[in-house]
């Protein structure tokens, strides 16, 4: 599904990718997790291709971002669900508008205000459903701003849920709520992106839900990989190992 050879990335002096490869298999769910400012954001952004490497290759779907035209990237783009850490939701838009923002990406202005005000039935049904998957079906014509931060978070799952994509890289997607909020959003993210077979890269902070929630780990530590593996396996000292140089 994804493999990042050899990746480097810079912003002037700050290296914040190095040398770092990297491969995820489709359906894959994986954990990215490190100690603030190791790369996990930049990581993400590089992947849905917000960020272009100075150095190294990236292919999604066989496909070399390089090579790309305009054309097939934003087309590639489409497949690809980002979720960054402030969500990008429109907040005075309705709920049921934000998650339609989903399909827009590849329409004019014009198109995108009309299929907004007058969505068809069958697509308002459909994002009815996903909010029903999601917990918040109630929800669909509430203000988008008029929402905790944990449905909010739930809405910009349903978002890339009825995008359809094939690859969602969640960044952080559980820091605004509280651990019981936490534990049940990411079971709903986790067990909607395996019932939909989507590919599934998220970062965390807490690597009890790391643990708990994803089969696979993988650890940053001052822009590159050093620990990938099955969760079972992080042990204690791979913890320490992670998050010990933080201080020097
Ligand atoms: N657009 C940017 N311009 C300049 N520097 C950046 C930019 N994006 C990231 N950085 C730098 O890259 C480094 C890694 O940041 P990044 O946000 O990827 O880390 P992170 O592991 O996601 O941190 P956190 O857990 O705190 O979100 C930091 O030194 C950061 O300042």
């Amino acid at each position: 599904m994804l493999n990042l050879y050899d990746a480097n990335l810079s912003f002037g002096s700050t290296h914040v990718l190095r040398d770092l490869s990297l491969e995820i298999a489709r359906g894959e769910k994986v954990a990215l997790i490190g100690p603030s400012g190791s790369g996990k954001s930049s990581l993400l952004k590089t992947i849905a291709s917000e960020y272009l490497l100075d150095s190294g290759s990236l292919s999604i779907q066989q496909q070399s971002i390089s090579s790309l035209s305009n054309k097939a990237l934003k087309e590639l783009r489409c497949s690809i669900a980002y979720i960054p850490q402030d969500l990008a939701l429109v907040e005075n838009l309705k709920v049921h508008q934000n998650v339609l923002l989903g399909k827009v990406g590849s329409q004019k202005l014009l198109q995108t205000l009309l299929y907004l005000s007058f969505a068809p039935k069958a697509e308002l049904q459909s994002v009815l459903d996903i909010l029903s998957e999601v917990g918040i079906p109630e929800k669909i014509f509430h203000r988008t701003d008029s929402l905790s931060g944990g449905q909010q978070q739930r809405v910009a799952i349903a978002r890339a849920l009825y995008q359809k994509a094939s690859l969602i890289l969640a960044d952080e997607p559980v820091s605004a709520v509280d651990p019981s909020r936490a534990h049940s959003l990411l079971e709903c993210l986790t067990s909607l992106a395996e019932k939909n077979k989507v590919t599934l890269l998220c970062s965390l902070h807490n690597l009890d839900y790391a643990k708990t929630f994803f089969p696979r780990i993988i650890g940053m530590r001052e822009g590159n990989i050093i620990f990938d593996g099955k969760s079972e396996d992080f042990s204690e000292k791979d913890f320490a190992q992670l998050y010990s140089l933080d201080h020097g």
